[in-house]
């Protein structure tokens, strides 16, 4: 299948809607996904990007259907990961000669992942490559989300083509931003921006305000993962802007898990203290042992401060507390406070360590936090209310 996307660029892709899990289990993916590659028929012809290795004999014969694979001048690859250069080996096979452009950092990823020595052609910040009367310019973009990251931009048809950048998992039949459901797709961008981009957000910040100094007119994004954004492109660009600006919103979430409901009726109630100190203030709760820790770390990414809370077992804390804790630590959030809560038997450890890992995830500390005995009982119930409350008092404060 090919999609004409602009004059002479169409897309070559593979829509995924089977998918589920992305990063092996590490990213859930409710809505699919797409990889997105693109091929400018110019005087000279170039293919953006391939797609996932499962699906590179789909690609290069529905390629082939398209066009003569011998006229293609020059590959692109924006990016290394194999989501998207996972098609390179069986294309390479066709056309082994085909010189592929890509950064210094991209060829140490390809050549670390498909050990194959390709005629690769570093690229270098503002480097040029002519197709004719247009060009592409490549303008490197580490760390968004690899070292060997970048976007490309086409002159005369004003494109960028921004890898991960602005991207989504979405599957959609529909493959332009204006044509699909609104709420679900953007309910996927910041999924995705806060679960992949959160410890870039400096880079994503320094490369827009670089892009947008270099006066380059810009009508369509084209992402490697999800829509194309054709209506209003900036739209998207200005949304990485507010996120990459140490985001929040007046949400407060609370994350716990719990063997006995112990620490579930503290969260339970933990939530009502806060929502009666605030009403204004949105409060969500989640069982990490039951929720999506992807649907999570995005509530934590638009929450102005979280609470955690897990029963002590065997002097430590439940795992799925220690997981979603472990991806809270890495993803490097900013700007946010935190406290912890707990119920336990004899020890009681839970609410420290559960207040260290926050505290090394860069979360300020609001409290000591809370601990019960066993099951709480009427005073309990009524510490967990104050708690919340006293919270929400520290945060006006703070
Ligand atoms: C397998 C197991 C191990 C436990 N280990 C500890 C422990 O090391 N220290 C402690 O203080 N309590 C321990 N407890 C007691 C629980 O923390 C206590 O029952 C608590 O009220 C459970 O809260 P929950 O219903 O929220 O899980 C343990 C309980 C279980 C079932």
């Amino acid at each position: 299948m090919s999609v004409p996307v602009k004059n002479n660029i169409s897309w070559v892709g593979k829509v995924d809607w089977e998918l589920r899990k992305f990063h092996g289990e590490e990213y859930s993916t409710h809505k699919g996904s797409s990889y997105n590659s693109y091929l400018v028929r110019e005087e000279k012809i170039a293919l953006i990007e391939t797609v996932w290795t499962p699906f590179a004999e789909e690609f290069v014969q529905n390629l082939q259907k398209t066009i003569d694979l011998n006229k293609i001048d020059y590959i692109i690859a924006n990016h290394g990961e194999i989501d998207h250069s996972g098609a390179l080996p069986e294309l390479m096979r066709l056309i082994p000669d085909t010189p592929i452009y890509c950064t210094a950092n991209a060829v140490k990823s390809l050549k670390g992942q498909h050990h194959q020595e390709w005629n690769f052609r570093v690229v270098k910040n503002g480097d040029r490559l002519s197709l004719g009367t247009k060009e592409l310019i490549f303008i490197e973009a580490p760390m968004l989300h690899w070292p060997d990251s970048m976007f490309c931009y086409l002159t005369n048809d004003n494109v960028l083509f921004s890898s991960d950048a602005f991207g989504q998992h979405y599957a959609t039949e529909k493959l332009f931003n204006d044509l699909v459901d609104q709420p679900e797709l953007f309910l996927e961008c910041i999924k995705y921006y806060a679960n992949i981009l959160t410890p870039f957000s400096s880079f994503v910040d320094r490369k827009i305000k670089e892009f947008v100094s270099l006066n380059l007119p810009l009508d369509m994004i084209c992402t490697s993962h999800g829509v194309i954004w054709r209506d209003n492109p900036l739209q998207i660009v200005t949304k990485y802007l507010e996120w990459s600006a140490n985001y929040q919103e007046n949400q407060i979430t609370v994350i716990y898990d719990s063997m006995w409901d112990s620490t579930r009726k503290m969260a339970e109630t933990i939530a009502h203290g806060i929502s009666e100190e605030d009403p204004n203030v949105l409060v969500k709760i989640y069982n990490a042992g039951r929720a999506d820790k992807n649907d999570i770390i995005t509530e934590v990414f638009k929450s102005k401060a979280i609470v955690v809370g897990s029963s002590t077992i065997n002097k430590g804390i439940l795992t799925s507390i220690a997981g979603i804790l472990e991806e809270i630590r890495g993803l490097g959030f900013k700007n946010k406070a935190a406290a912890a809560f707990g119920a336990y038997g004899w020890s009681g450890e839970s609410v420290k360590m559960i207040t260290d890992r926050l505290k090394e995830g860069g979360f300020t500390i609001a409290n000591d936090g809370l601990k019960l005995l066993w099951t709480p009982d009427e005073d309990g119930i009524s510490a967990c209310r104050n708690f919340g409350r006293d919270l929400v008092k520290a945060l006006a404060e703070s």
